[in-house]
């Protein structure tokens, strides 16, 4: 397969890595720099690149019949409407806040425990991320999904960063060191607390399961998630 990586910082790096690990070709590697792009030249391309950036270059592709892998966080305002453009040229996007196997299982975890505590009014659920200080965005896009998913099964209606409002999940982003992504579901109530937590140790995980859903992707058409790829049902 041939791949053209958008962004090649911390992820794009790690993406070459894997890529290539598993025998495919990288033939771009585009950056804010890059004027002139061959969509012909690739199969698949895989954007990890900034908030400012990625709209641009998802949308792009899709308009040259080039689906795409997106793991970049922080544009999600605008998300819809790149659907949009992907059906308009029958192309194939998979979006994922987190590309991991370990986060694609804890966020079935997470939503199984939200039903379970819905009705239980002595807890009191809040969110806890932890990122690397480069990153630009907050809440991480995790923690937003993982918030999604606690709305979806129960009586909250909202989230808030850093900010404690009725019937909404808090938020707590910290930024420390090199920290890859540790994210906490914390339910609190008078006499006792529990708590899920996912840690990534590096980027692998991130990078092979963003690589494995552009081997899932060849040949396909419309919107899909890594619920298809990894056939979590
Ligand atoms: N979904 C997932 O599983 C994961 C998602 N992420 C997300 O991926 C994104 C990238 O993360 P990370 O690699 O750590 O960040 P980095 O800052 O290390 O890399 C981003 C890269 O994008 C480049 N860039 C800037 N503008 C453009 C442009 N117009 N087109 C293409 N590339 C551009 C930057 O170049 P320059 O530095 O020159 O500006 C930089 O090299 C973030 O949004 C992060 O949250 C990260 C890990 C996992
Ligand atoms: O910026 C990062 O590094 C990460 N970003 C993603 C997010 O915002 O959730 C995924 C992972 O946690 C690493």
């Amino acid at each position: 397969m041939k791949i053209a990586l958008f962004g090649y910082g911390k992820m794009g790096q790690m993406l070459e890595k894997i890529g290539l690990s598993r025998g495919h070709q990288i033939v771009a590697k585009i950056d804010a720099g890059t004027s002139e792009i061959a969509y012909s030249d690739f199969d698949v391309a895989i954007d990890f690149s900034t908030p400012d950036a990625a709209f641009k270059n998802i949308t792009d592709c899709f308009k040259h019949g080039v689906p795409v892998i997106s793991g970049t966080t922080g544009w999600l305002s605008k998300i819809d409407e790149a659907k949009t453009i992907c059906k308009e040229n029958k192309s194939a996007f998979i979006y994922a806040s987190n590309f991991s196997l370990g986060v694609n299982i804890f966020f079935e975890l997470n939503k199984n425990l939200a039903q379970m505590m819905a009705n239980l009014e002595q807890y009191k659920v809040s969110l806890e991320e932890i990122h690397h200080t480069e990153k630009l965005d907050a809440p991480s896009g995790t923690a937003i999904t993982l918030a999604e998913g606690i709305i979806e099964n129960s009586l909250y209606s909202g989230w808030k960063l850093e900010e404690e409002v009725e019937n909404h999940i808090a938020i707590t982003s910290k930024r420390i060191g090199k920290v890859p992504g540790t994210h906490t579901i914390n339910y609190e109530s008078s006499v006792d607390a529990i708590e899920i937590k996912h840690t990534a140790h590096n980027r692998e995980g991130f990078a092979l399961g963003a690589i494995i859903a552009a081997e899932w992707i060849q040949s396909k058409e419309g919107i899909f998630s890594m619920k298809d790829v990894l056939n979590l049902t």
